[in-house]
């Protein structure tokens, strides 16, 4: 993320931030989205249970807070999470939120190719390389909606703690209350999303797949005392199967030795799990450090 920026590809235009304009997908298809969670987090909380789960690996759950927080920051939060990709997984209520859903993952996803060829061709490689190399095709795609309501001491609480995504990229929109934090050179700056826009956020398996090129960014939700806030995060993955490493195009022994080891992304998705309730960040459990 605070690496040079790719290039602009034929489908999208970069702005600053990371954010793309001119995606294709419709102002409205984006709205209907946001709207039909905010429709789904109000649904009776028996309702909800239905598609609780709890494991990382689970194709669909939702559920309060994230797992295993070990300071004492309160979290305010609820989340749906599933797979919409290769398979489509989505909950059936509110009545028209698969559709849409559906429509809203596929479109994300032509973006997202898109970028990523352009990222592919930014690296020095051939556009298709990124693709190939993550077998995208059966490549995993997480739809993740946060909401967080008003909350009375937003002082003494946390939207989410400061982490990376662990995918390759995450296409991310809001409902335009702000709460957004990247941090960069170790300071959290407050970044507004613009209208109609995607923001880019670089996940774990860009920083280890382009040899620490393009770096993850660490990045936190806020939340606040007067609005509800909604978030939608895309997240768009390696497939499951796939050893992902250091591309050996970028590599070489001498000025740029690999800098991660290899791992499946379903191990690295088991093993951040894991790490979440120690509260470590799982890129450094697979980071060569140099002697
Ligand atoms: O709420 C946000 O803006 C960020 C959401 C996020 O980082 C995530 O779901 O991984
Ligand atoms: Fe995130």
């Amino acid at each position: 993320m605070t690496s040079a920026k790719p290039a602009k590809t034929g489908a999208v235009s970069w702005l600053i931030d990371h954010q793309v304009i001119n995606h294709g997908v419709p102002e409205s298809l984006m709205k209907a989205m946001v709207e039909a969670c905010g429709e789904f987090f109000n649904l009776a909380e028996e309702e909800k249970q239905e598609f609780a789960g709890k494991h990382v690996l689970d194709s669909l759950r939702c559920g309060a807070s994230i797992n295993g927080s070990t300071d004492h920051v309160f979290f305010w939060r609820d989340y749906l999470k599933f797979f919409a990709h290769p398979n489509f997984h989505s909950p059936s209520k509110p009545t028209g939120f698969r559709e849409i859903a559906l429509d809203y993952s596929t479109r994300t996803r032509k973006v997202a190719m898109e970028l990523v060829k352009g990222i592919s061709a930014s690296l020095g490689l051939e556009e298709g390389y990124i693709e190939k190399a993550l077998n995208m095709e059966l490549g995993l795609q997480i739809f993740i909606s946060n909401f967080f309501p008003p909350c009375p001491q937003p002082e003494l609480a946390r939207g989410l703690p400061p982490h990376s995504d662990h995918a390759l990229l995450t296409l991310l929109i809001n409902n335009g209350i702000s709460g957004f934090q990247l941090q960069r050179q170790g300071k959290w700056v407050n970044v507004n999303s613009i209208p109609n826009a995607f923001m880019v956020i670089f996940g774990d398996q860009m920083e280890i797949m382009s040899n620490g090129k393009y770096e993850c960014a660490v990045h936190r939700a806020t939340v606040n005392g007067k609005a509800t806030r909604m978030s939608i995060a895309m997240l768009f993955g390696p497939a499951l199967e796939t050893v992902v490493g250091p591309a050996p195009e970028l590599v070489d022994n001498e000025t740029n030795p690999p800098a991660f080891t290899a791992m499946k992304y379903r191990k690295y998705l088991e093993l951040q799990q894991t790490n979440k309730i120690i509260g470590k960040c799982a890129l450094d459990r697979v980071r060569i450090l140099s002697v």
